[in-house]
C-alpha cells in the first residue's frame, strides 16, 4: 500500500474519472438508458473505439455546470484522501459545446468543484484544456482560439488526446502555436496508440515539455535517449495502457527501463474507473507489483510537481508539502 505517500497527478481526463455509480446517478435524473454502457457496475467497452463511444456517452450524461461540478469535486476529494496534493484534469469545451451550455459554463463547473474541493481538503487543481484529434484541424484550432481568450487562472495548459491513428502532428501545429503564444503550458498525447514516429512529431512540431504517455517511445533507444536528453516529463499511465492491450502486463510495461534511461517519468491514471484503476492503485502497483522503492515513487511524484502547469510560487508551496 502506498498510502502513506503523497501523490500529484498530471493527466487524468474529466469525464473519464466519473464513477460508473455518479453516471448511474445522472443516467437516472435524465431519464436516459445505459444499458450496453454499464453492466455489472463497469463500463462496457472491448477496444480503442469503443472505448472513445463509450467516453463520449458517459460525458453526455453530465449536461449542466452543477453536473461539472459535482464530477470535479467528487474525483479531487477522492484523490485527496488517498493523499494527492496537486491534480491536474484534461478538460473539452468541446463536450460543453456538444450537451448544449456551452464551453463558459462548463469550465464554469468544473472550477467551481476543484475550489469546492480545495476549500475542503487543500487539494490544488488546475485544467488543462484539450483538442480531439478525431474531430480535426478546424474545431482543434477553434478550441485552440477559446483556450487563448479564456483567460482563467485554473486553465494552464493545452492538450491533444482522442484517436492517435487519425490525422497527423502537423495538422495541429497552428492550434499549439495558438496556445504556445497564449502562454499556455503545452503537453501532447503520443506513443499510445501509434508509435516512435508519433512521439518524434510531437517533440519536432509541437516542442512540448511533457508528452501523455510517450511510453512507446520504447520502440526507439535514439528517441528514448532523445527523450532524457531534452528532461521532457513522460505522463505514464501504466494501468490504462495494460487495459487498452498496449502492453500485456506491468511486467512488460517500459516504466521502469525508461526511467532507468534517464526520462523523467510520473504516474498518473487516464481514465480510473474505465480502466479499473484509480491513481493510488497506480502508486500501489508501481510499488508493489514493479518493484519501486519509496523514494523511487517519491522521485516521480517531486517530477510531477516540478512539470505541473502552475506559477512558481504554487510550486514551491507543493515542493514543501512533499
Ligand atoms: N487514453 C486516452 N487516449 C487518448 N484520448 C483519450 N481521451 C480520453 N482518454 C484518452
Ligand atoms: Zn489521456
Amino acid at each position: 500500500m502506498t498510502l502513506h505517500l503523497k501523490k500529484a497527478e498530471l493527466h487524468c481526463h474529466i469525464e473519464g474519472a466519473a464513477p460508473p455509480s455518479l453516471a448511474l446517478t445522472q443516467a437516472e435524473k435524465y431519464g436516459v438508458d445505459v444499458s450496453g454502457l454499464i453492466e455489472d457496475g463497469s463500463y462496457v467497452w472491448t477496444d480503442f473505439s469503443e472505448f472513445i463511444v463509450c467516453y463520449d456517452r458517459v460525458a453526455s450524461l453530465f449536461r449542466t455546470e452543477e453536473d461539472y461540478a459535482v464530477l470535479a469535486e467528487t474525483y479531487l476529494t477522492e484523490l485527496s484522501a488517498a493523499g494527492t496534493i496537486y491534480s491536474e484534469i484534461i478538460v473539452s469545451p468541446d463536450h460543453g459545446n456538444t450537451i448544449g451550455i456551452g464551453a463558459d459554463a462548463y469550465l464554469r463547473g468544473l472550477a467551481a468543484g476543484i475550489a469546492a474541493a480545495r476549500a475542503k481538503t487543500g487539494i490544488e487543481g488546475r485544467m488543462i484544456i484539450t483538442i480531439i484529434r478525431h474531430l480535426g484541424r478546424e474545431a482543434a484550432e477553434r478550441t485552440a482560439l477559446y483556450a487563448a481568450r479564456r483567460d482563467h487562472p485554473l486553465v494552464t495548459g493545452f492538450n491533444l488526446a482522442g484517436e492517435e491513428r487519425m490525422y497527423r502532428v502537423a495538422d495541429f501545429a497552428r492550434a499549439y502555436d495558438i496556445a504556445r503564444d497564449a502562454g499556455l503550458g503545452l503537453t501532447i498525447h503520443a506513443g499510445e496508440m501509434a508509435g516512435a514516429d508519433s512521439v518524434r512529431d510531437a517533440l519536432d512540431i509541437v516542442r512540448p515539455s511533457r508528452i501523455s504517455h510517450g511510453v512507446r517511445a520504447i520502440e526507439d533507444a535514439d528517441l528514448v535517449r532523445r527523450i532524457a536528453a531534452e528532461g521532457v516529463v513522460l505522463e505514464t499511465c501504466p494501468g490504462s495502457n495494460i487495459a487498452l492491450g498496449v502492453f500485456t502486463g506491468f511486467h512488460a510495461h517500459p516504466l521502469r527501463a525508461l526511467r532507468d534511461a534517464g526520462c523523467r517519468v510520473t504516474l498518473n491514471a487516464d481514465d480510473p474507473p474505465f480502466f479499473h484503476t484509480s491513481l493510488s492503485q497506480e502508486y500501489d502497483m508501481a510499488s508493489e507489483v514493479m518493484g519501486f522503492a519509496d523514494a523511487e515513487i517519491n522521485a516521480m511524484t517531486r517530477t510531477a510537481i516540478e512539470a505541473a502547469f502552475v506559477d512558481e510560487d504554487t510550486r514551491a508551496t507543493l515542493l514543501s508539502r512533499l
